[in-house]
């Protein structure tokens, strides 16, 4: 079942359009990673996915409802999580606060014992300011920010970018178990290859388009792919 679906989409920051006609769909419990060069569009088309984007045209449909017209509130109560690349906890508050804090979660004592199984290094800090946490810490909690509503897809805008190389292949493996347990993942890489090693499909992006698109495996030995976007084996 398709879970998102986004088609024709358009749009930027201003009438400069920086997106230029991007179609994806992405499957119940896949991952699919969109890799590609700097400034390419990525982190914009995840904001258009999840309503942050000024001003856009096309559609984005979530579980056959179209949600294009819809404010990411609004987008967020209808299933799409979203781990933007900064500001993605409040520093201030503790880490149970910033759980207590999510909009929109039905059964809310049972969510956040839910994100404290699923990440006991939070638990055991419930009490700590989300300021004076690690990098991996942090974006535990991000994650269990966006799992609290419990999205049919999260879109994870560069989630490995500010760990350290410890802690990559953790962050990795714990997108591989998301996607195991049924989420769908949107997840936006400059890390293309071990992105794609996790992942189902993948696109690569290149001055607001797809320019290519296919099944994770296929993009890996794909020496276009290889050569222009995908940068170092390591
Ligand atoms: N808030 C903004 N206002 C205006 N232009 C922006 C804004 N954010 C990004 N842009 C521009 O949109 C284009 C695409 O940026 P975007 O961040 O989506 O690229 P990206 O593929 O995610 O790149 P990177 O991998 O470097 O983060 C760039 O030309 C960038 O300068």
């Amino acid at each position: 079942m398709t879970v998102l679906s986004i088609q024709g989409l358009k749009g930027g920051y201003s009438e400069v359009n920086i997106l230029n006609g991007i179609d994806l769909a992405i499957e119940e419990g896949e991952i699919l990673t969109v890799a590609g060069t700097n400034g390419a569009g990525k982190s914009t088309l995840a904001k258009a996915v999840v309503g942050l984007l000024p001003r856009v045209s096309g559609t984005v449909t979530l579980n056959s409802k179209d949600v294009t017209s819809l404010a990411p509130e609004k987008r967020a109560q209808n299933g799409i999580g979203y781990v933007p690349q900064v500001s993605n906890v409040f520093p201030s508050l503790t880490i149970i606060e910033n759980l207590e804090v999510v909009e929109g979660v039905k059964d809310r004592r049972s969510r956040i014992a839910e994100m404290f199984r699923l990440f006991p290094a939070l638990a055991e800090r419930k009490r700590a300011r989300a300021g004076r946490l690690s990098g991996g810490e942090r974006q535990q909690l991000a994650y269990a920010r966006a799992l609290m509503t419990r999205p049919s897809v999260v879109v994870l805008d560069e989630p490995t970018a500010a760990l350290s190389p410890a802690l990559v292949a953790e962050s990795f493996g714990r997108i591989a178990s998301l996607a195991h347990d049924g989420t769908s993942v949107l997840l936006i890489e400059q890390r293309a290859r071990q992105a794609l090693a996790i992942s189902n499909r993948g696109a690569i992006m290149d001055g607001g388009r797809v320019v290519l698109e296919g099944p994770a495996v296929d993009l890996l030995n794909n020496e276009k792919a290889a050569a222009l976007y995908l940068g170092h084996s390591t």
